[in-house]
């Protein structure tokens, strides 16, 4: 079975504007509410490559009960343990020009929670795949996850924040930073694809066998140990990145059970972001297979 893991859920609430005034009132011309948060985008957009998932991490209060029942109306099996306060709400601003995120506080997490939650992941097995995606809340360890991929047998893929990921790194199939996330990790300013491979490849050299770096349009670059792609991006009306990156997660996830090849998983991937960036919610599975032709690999032998 695949689980994803959301220990910091949110309900994510989209506002569209033309230009965001500060200091003044802006009146929205499209607002959205959805259950966010990494591993949740990254169910539902395995649920719509048809890849059947459950869907873990805490979630509280009123927020918490909206996502439950957002993804069961979606047919999405979960398995949430059930926390004291309130599941935070972040606020997606986009305009025409710029996306501006507020993201809330999200509740501490009692001890008897987390050792519920770490006596179910070491339950699974070595057929299982778990995803360990997005923030941690502020009272849990900082490399809760690397101690949850000691616990379990399952694959574990990782994708969290650039300043966590060196830390909660364990033998993973895949990890997925964005640029930004890349940039943090290594506290630089990352300008070249060179580069990319460089930064890229110390996690390959620590055990990690795919890392997967979205660049938003400048494209995508997957390395694996002695091999470098890299992808560009299909055409199409941007809307929002919100889950993108998730979708590629998901992306890959579908091309590793299909046993694809390194070049049709990265397209995979590639089209599954951008075609949840064509789109107000995270996307269909024709959207997605309407990008793929569109999407060109090639391999580079960059001089490390
Ligand atoms: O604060 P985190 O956990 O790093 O990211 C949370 C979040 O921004 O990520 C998702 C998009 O990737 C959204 O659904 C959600 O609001």
């Amino acid at each position: 079975m695949i689980y994803t893991l959301t220990l910091n859920p949110a309900l994510d609430y989209d506002i569209y504007l033309d230009k965001l005034a500060e200091n003044d009132l802006n009146l929205s011309k499209n607002v959205k509410f959805r259950a966010g948060g990494k591993g949740i985008n990254v169910s539902i957009m395995l649920k719509n490559l048809k890849k059947e998932n459950i869907a873990l991490g805490f979630v509280s209060g009123f927020t918490g009960d909206y996502i439950i029942n957002y993804l069961n109306n979606l047919g999405i099996k979960n398995d949430f343990i059930k926390t004291n306060g309130i599941t935070r709400i972040n606020v997606k601003i986009n305009d025409t020009y710029n996306e501006t995120e507020i993201s809330g506080i999200s509740p501490n997490i009692d001890e008897k929670y987390i050792e519920k939650l770490k006596s179910f992941i070491s339950g699974l097995s070595d057929n299982d795949i778990l995803i360990l995606s997005g923030s941690i809340p502020d009272n849990i360890e900082k490399n809760i996850y690397y101690t949850l991929s000691k616990l379990t047998k399952a694959k574990v893929i990782l994708d969290t924040r650039g300043n966590l990921l060196k830390d909660n790194i364990c033998n993973n199939i895949l990890i997925k930073p964005n640029i930004k996330e890349l940039e943090i990790a290594f506290n630089t300013k990352i300008i070249s694809d060179i580069e990319v491979y460089k930064y890229a490849s110390y996690f390959i050299e620590k055990g990690v066998e795919n890392v997967l770096v979205s660049m938003g349009n400048k494209g995508a670059i997957l390395v694996k140990k002695g091999k470098y792609l890299k992808a560009n991006i299909p055409c199409g009306k941007y809307i929002n990145s919100i889950g993108s990156g998730d979708s590629m997660v998901a992306g890959f996830i579908y091309s590793y059970l299909e046993n694809l090849n390194d070049v049709d998983t990265l397209k995979m991937s590639v089209a599954c972001g951008s075609a949840s960036a064509y789109s107000y919610e995270i996307a269909d599975f024709n959207s997605v297979k309407k990008l793929i032709d569109d999407i060109n690999i090639i391999e580079v032998k960059p001089n490390l």
